[in-house]
């Protein structure tokens, strides 16, 4: 919505229900009391022509998917920025694993291997931090103020980023270009891996973890072991723990979007957030025993949550 006030020739690619309430009635946002309604050009695919900006919004596990629907549309001199959580697939290979482990740990994340249709070259990396939430198909409300930091995945040069902030502007600071989105990255992730497997399992608020007795020795614990194992990957820069749980409990009453989706039924996206971190953790000689066990836990609830009891019988869905 911010995008489509500046002067840019705007697409949105959806599916479903969120596709057709995009083509009728535009796209409403809400925020800080106030309605807006902007009118989109939304379809299934990207528009055919070569595009200059790509923005992946969606979890990390439609990445693949999405890719499907943009890569015609990917050209040269295009920039594609996902906006996702979790550690990235263009991140692997700066970790210092080596190419075999690489390979192993991108087929956690993209098992066919589709995301390789994009160039390096062309991805502009992103963090996201933000409070959004879709309240129903082409509704979203977003809370409080919110910052995208990018940076050029590969290179180091910043090339295409600023490429972007020229497209996208700086107004509101939405955007801010990072010269190190290995420390980002993992400063972001950190907060996630901390808190989102945490607030299913509880069903609280970013605020509770942290301030309450039982929860924020295990916040704390999380934070040890994916700050270590930041540290064997040599990333510099890296939060101390409480520079971390200052942000977390800034966070206050948010409900962490994997509680949301935990709540609305969806898939979480525990691959991004956990599976990756443990596989690199093994590759490192890391050990993570309280994410692991965090991680196993929230995947439980989540097989858990699609079950009910019915008179002693179990009925999975
Ligand atoms: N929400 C937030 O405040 C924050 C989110 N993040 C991260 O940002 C990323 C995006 O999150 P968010 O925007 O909340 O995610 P949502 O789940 O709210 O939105 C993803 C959207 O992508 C659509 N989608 C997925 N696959 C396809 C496809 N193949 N074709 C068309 N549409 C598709 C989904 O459609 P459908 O509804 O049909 O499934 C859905 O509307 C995540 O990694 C999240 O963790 C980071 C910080 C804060
Ligand atoms: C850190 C937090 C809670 C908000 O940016 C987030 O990334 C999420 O909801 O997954």
């Amino acid at each position: 919505a911010s995008l489509s006030s500046r002067s840019a020739n705007l697409s949105l690619v959806a599916r479903g229900e969120t596709l057709r309430t995009l083509q009728q009635n535009g796209l409403t946002c809400r925020k800080g009391g106030q309605v807006a309604t902007f009118r989109v050009s939304a379809d299934v695919r990207a528009p055919d022509e070569i595009q200059d900006v790509i923005l992946l919004a969606g979890k990390a596990h439609h990445l693949p998917d999405l890719v499907q629907m943009i890569q015609h549309a990917v050209g040269p001199q295009t920039c594609v920025i996902p906006v996702v959580n979790g550690a990235p697939w263009w991140l692997l290979p700066q970790l210092g694993i080596g190419s075999k482990a690489v390979a192993s740990v991108n087929s956690i994340l993209d098992p066919e291997n589709r995301l390789s249709a994009l160039p390096l070259t062309s991805i502009v990396g992103c963090v996201a931090y933000a409070f959004a939430r879709v309240e129903k198909p082409g509704e979203v409300s977003v809370e409080g103020p919110s910052r995208f930091v990018i940076g050029d995945a590969v290179g180091g040069t910043n090339t295409h980023a600023r490429t972007v902030m020229g497209w996208l502007g700086e107004k509101d600071a939405l955007f801010q270009i990072s010269s190190d989105m290995k420390t980002e990255v993992w400063n972001k992730l950190s907060l996630n891996v901390a808190t989102n497997f945490l607030s299913v399992l509880c069903e609280t608020t970013l605020q509770e973890l942290v301030t309450d007795a039982a929860i924020r020795p295990l916040v704390t614990q999380c934070l040890s072991e994916i700050l270590m194992l930041g540290q064997a990957c040599s990333i510099e820069g890296l939060f101390p723990v409480t520079r971390s749980m200052e942000i977390i409990g800034a966070g206050g009453t948010h409900a962490t979007s994997m509680l949301q989706d935990f709540r609305a039924g969806r898939p979480l996206e525990l691959a991004a957030l956990g599976d990756v971190i443990t596989a690199l953790g093994r590759h490192k000689g890391v050990s993570l025993p309280t994410i692991e066990t965090l991680l196993g836990l929230t995947r439980y609830a989540s097989t858990r949550r699609n079950t009910t009891h019915t008179k002693g019988t179990l009925h999975v869905h």
